[in-house]
């Protein structure tokens, strides 16, 4: 094989690459490539996402190679790309939405063989399939251990070298404008991310199990935005000891094999259940402020806009505080979510909103979220509600997350918009 172009997209490192490993040891000259696409906005992640970029042509550029930059539409590009180049074979990693089917379904028609790869998550969706029939799972313990006792692929080589076609323009990564920083100037790319992973593991991964829950602790990971732009590979990640960190990385794969199956995923009820949904413009905007008088929610909705991430419990109260509570449909929340979180992404986005609203894949759809509960249980000295509510920062423990129990009045805080009794 002469040519052959590498199309990234949220692949975005040289460890554990297949379709990069694949191309290097095949073909004389390899052509990384990223395609920016107007069509398909970045959004608040666009800096992250530049930052990436940048690493990933640092890593190629130390092996000899360069990562190639064209601005357009994905397969466009690739086509044209392809016919400069003369490059006969296109790897990809293989994905799940809607959106990245739709491109390898045109890339398969494309003037080239068009080849897909694993590496989005640890097994690949729809390898593994219920044995009592059905083309994916919809229940997550039964996957988990067939995930569980599943081979897994080794892992692929680091590329030694990389070398382009001669003569070829790499193309500029836009600089991106110092109002797109991106929140709490948390930085992309394969570099930043292994560095955290090597310090989560060191100091965070043996309390995992025990410390996940307790939010103003803020001992997970916080690897969700490198994953999901692929900075780290998943496989390498499942590799590592303990379960309940493990755990994750299957429900992530969960999500994504659901997804795989029924690629409406973030627009359709996965399974309806006929619920009337309430217009509730007003409410709706006061939970995206963080104004709706309930603290442990706004500390929620107000991290998320501050730090572009959520505690994955703060996640869930939020979420079902909007569902369960005002009665709004998912699909608001799940779009401003996707809109704010650096690892907002589609499979894991839509699935864990449908989950919480229970039209999805949890087996018990009528699950109560009662927020002051749940409060009491994973913030009990309020020490996440102070964090991000500051009008809250002197109110006693008692009713840090009651605050209109208290008998002072409390200033410039406002009263519930609707709370169930606790
Ligand atoms: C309503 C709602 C929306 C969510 N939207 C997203 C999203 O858009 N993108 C996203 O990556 N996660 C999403 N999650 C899942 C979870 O909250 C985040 O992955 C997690 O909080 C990220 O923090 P961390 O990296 O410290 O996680 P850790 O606890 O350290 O977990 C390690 C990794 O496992 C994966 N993971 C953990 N929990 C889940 C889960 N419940 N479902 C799927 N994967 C999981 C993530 O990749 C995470 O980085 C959502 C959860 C809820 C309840």
């Amino acid at each position: 094989m002469d040519t052959a172009i590498v199309l990234f997209n949220r692949d975005l490192r040289i460890h554990d690459h297949p379709a990069l490993a694949e191309a290097c040891a095949r073909a004389r000259h390899v052509v990384p490539l990223f395609v920016l696409d107007p069509a398909v906005p970045a959004g608040r992640r666009l800096p992250f996402l530049l930052d990436c970029l940048r690493d990933l042509r640092g890593a190629l550029r130390a092996r000899g190679g360069d990562l190639v930059v064209r601005r357009g539409d994905a397969v466009a590009e690739t086509v044209r790309l392809a016919r400069e180049t003369g490059a006969a074979v296109v790897h990809a990693t293989a994905d799940v939405s809607a959106l990245a089917r739709d491109r390898e379904r045109r890339l398969a028609d494309g003037p080239f063989a068009f080849r897909t790869f694993p590496g989005v998550t640890v097994v690949p969706p729809g390898e593994l399939l219920p044995a009592g029939g059905g083309d994916h799972y919809r229940v997550f313990t039964p996957y988990w251990r067939a995930w569980s006792a599943a081979r897994r692929r080794a892992a692929a080589e680091v590329p030694g070298s990389v070398t382009l076609p001669p003569g070829l323009d790499p193309g500029d990564i836009p600089d991106g404008s110092p109002h797109d920083a991106p929140p709490d100037g948390a930085r992309g790319g394969e570099g930043q991310a292994r560095a955290r992973l090597e310090r989560w593991v060191r100091d965070g991964l043996a309390g995992y199990a025990g410390d996940r829950d307790d939010m103003a602790a803020d001992r997970t990971s916080r690897l969700s935005p490198y994953i999901r732009f692929g900075c780290l590979s998943p496989l390498e990640l499942a590799g590592l000891p303990g379960e309940e960190f493990v755990r994750q990385l299957c429900w992530r794969d969960f999500h994504h094999q659901v997804t795989l199956a029924f690629p409406e995923l973030n627009r359709r009820d996965y399974r309806p259940r006929g619920r009337r949904w309430r217009d509730e413009a007003d409410a709706v905007a006061a939970w995206k402020e963080g104004a709706t008088g309930v603290p442990i929610v706004d500390a929620g909705m107000r991290q998320l806009r501050a730090e572009g991430w959520m505690h994955n419990r703060a996640r869930l109260i939020t979420a079902g505080y909007l569902v369960k509570e005002l009665g709004v449909d998912w699909r608001a929340g799940a779009a401003h979510f996707f809109e704010l979180l650096l690892d907002g992404e589609v499979a894991d986005n839509s699935g864990n909103w449908q989950w919480v609203a229970g039209t999805g894949n949890d087996t018990r759809p009528n699950r109560g979220f009662n927020a002051i509960r749940q409060a009491n249980r994973f913030d009990p000295d309020g020490g996440y509600v102070r964090r991000y509510v500051p009008e809250l920062a002197d109110v006693p423990v008692r009713f840090v997350h009651e605050p209109w129990r208290s008998p002072v009045a409390i200033s410039g805080y406002p009263r519930p918009l609707r709370l169930r009794a606790a």
